[in-house]
């Protein structure tokens, strides 16, 4: 990223950000203990229990946004992470393109990434879950074939790749506890869902987002509602996470609190559950002094799956609002779109909305 201001990053006039926004109040924050004291067991049925789904229930309907504390992560983990990040974001940017992403590969270091065709102020590092990752070769309507996508290691921090692989095994279990959750609050089966996401396509995204000398006029990251199941996001004390608050349409700030994640409700969860929780658009406010980091892990089911709202949750009342889709190739047209401006409006759910 250069030292002068590239109009590539100017948003336009309605979408820049407001510097004097206010911090959200109304983003829940979960105990999640019940979970850690007594060994869950799907379907348990216990106040505790009963209570934290009640508790999801009620922030994937109104606020789309949680955060989670006594989430059972370990903080180490998270430490190591943020020293590897810190370190290879450091390092000469011509180290960093040695692991650059390309057409082909969307994983590994990247400093170019659009949000809805406006560049982003970031730089990232991304890396799958399940390495190789299995993905459609293209977003055609007719395409068949698959390829094979592998991770990228730098040479330095030595050991980035293992404390980004521990960290993502433990960040899964906490995003298999909130599927769990999500399913109990629509009646569903613990389980219901879990078995979407054998060969899942999940990956971790290190950002770094460096002070920017313009932050009324470029984003972190632009608008946008995520595109999987839900995201899971570590981020540290700077703060610039802002939500579209539903009831009125004002963006609000997320307070950092300490030892937690923010979960948001992705479009994938929207289709499953046929509108009953949707996902909330967000954005990446910048800093003029500060650098910020964030860790978002993104949970992504197995690329041959059909997105389509779940028979248990459609009714001659309720008919499905959504027409199928195939969700690896809604995944694949989102990686390309990213990559590259293409001039184009991105594919959205929006797209396979029924008019009933
Ligand atoms: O950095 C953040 O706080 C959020 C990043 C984000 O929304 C994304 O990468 O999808
Ligand atoms: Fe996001």
């Amino acid at each position: 990223m250069g030292s002068e201001f590239d109009p590539d990053f100017i948003q336009k006039p309605d979408q820049r950000p407001n510097l004097d926004i206010s911090e959200a109040e109304s983003i829940p924050i979960i105990d999640l203990s019940p979970l850690l004291t007594s060994p869950f067991i799907p379907g348990d049925d216990t106040l505790p229990i009963r209570t934290l789904v009640a508790e999801i229930k009620a922030a994937c309907s109104e606020v789309g946004f949680l955060q989670v504390i006594n989430h059972g992560v370990p903080i180490e983990l998270l430490e190591r992470v943020q020293s590897a990040a810190k370190e290879f974001f450091a390092l000469p940017t011509e180290e960093k393109r040695r692991v650059r992403r390309d057409d082909e590969n969307f994983l590994g270091y990247y400093d170019m990434e659009n949000t809805k065709n406006v560049r982003d102020w970031k730089e990232v590092f991304d890396f799958a879950v399940n390495n190789p990752m299995i993905v459609p070769t293209s977003s055609e309507v007719k395409e068949t074939r698959v390829q094979e996508i592998s991770n990228r290691w730098p040479e330095y921090p030595k050991d980035m790749r293992d404390a980004c692989i521990e960290y993502a095994k433990a960040v899964e279990k906490l995003a298999f506890k909130l599927l769990e959750l999500m399913a109990m609050s629509l009646d569903l089966p613990a389980k219901r869902l879990n078995g979407y996401f054998k060969d899942s396509l999940s990956r971790v995204r290190l950002n770094r987002y460096p002070a920017c000398p313009s932050p009324d006029l470029a984003l972190g990251v632009g608008p946008h509602k995520d595109q999987g199941a839900l995201t899971v996001l570590a981020q540290d004390e700077v703060g610039g996470l802002d939500v579209k608050r539903k009831s009125d349409g004002q963006w609000v700030r997320v307070k950092p609190a300490p030892n937690s994640y923010v979960i948001n409700i992705g479009d994938l969860i929207q289709v499953w559950s046929n509108d009953k929780y949707e996902s909330t658009e967000h954005r990446v406010s910048l800093n003029s002094e500060r650098e910020r980091f964030s860790f978002p892990f993104f949970f992504d089911p197995a690329h041959h799956i059909i997105m389509k709202p779940l028979d248990e949750l459609v009714t001659e009342d309720n008919p499905a609002k959504y027409n199928e889709f195939s969700w690896g190739r809604f995944y694949r047209s989102r990686r390309s779109s990213n990559f590259q401006k293409m001039g184009v409006e991105n594919l959205q759910i929006s797209h396979f909305r029924k008019n009933n």
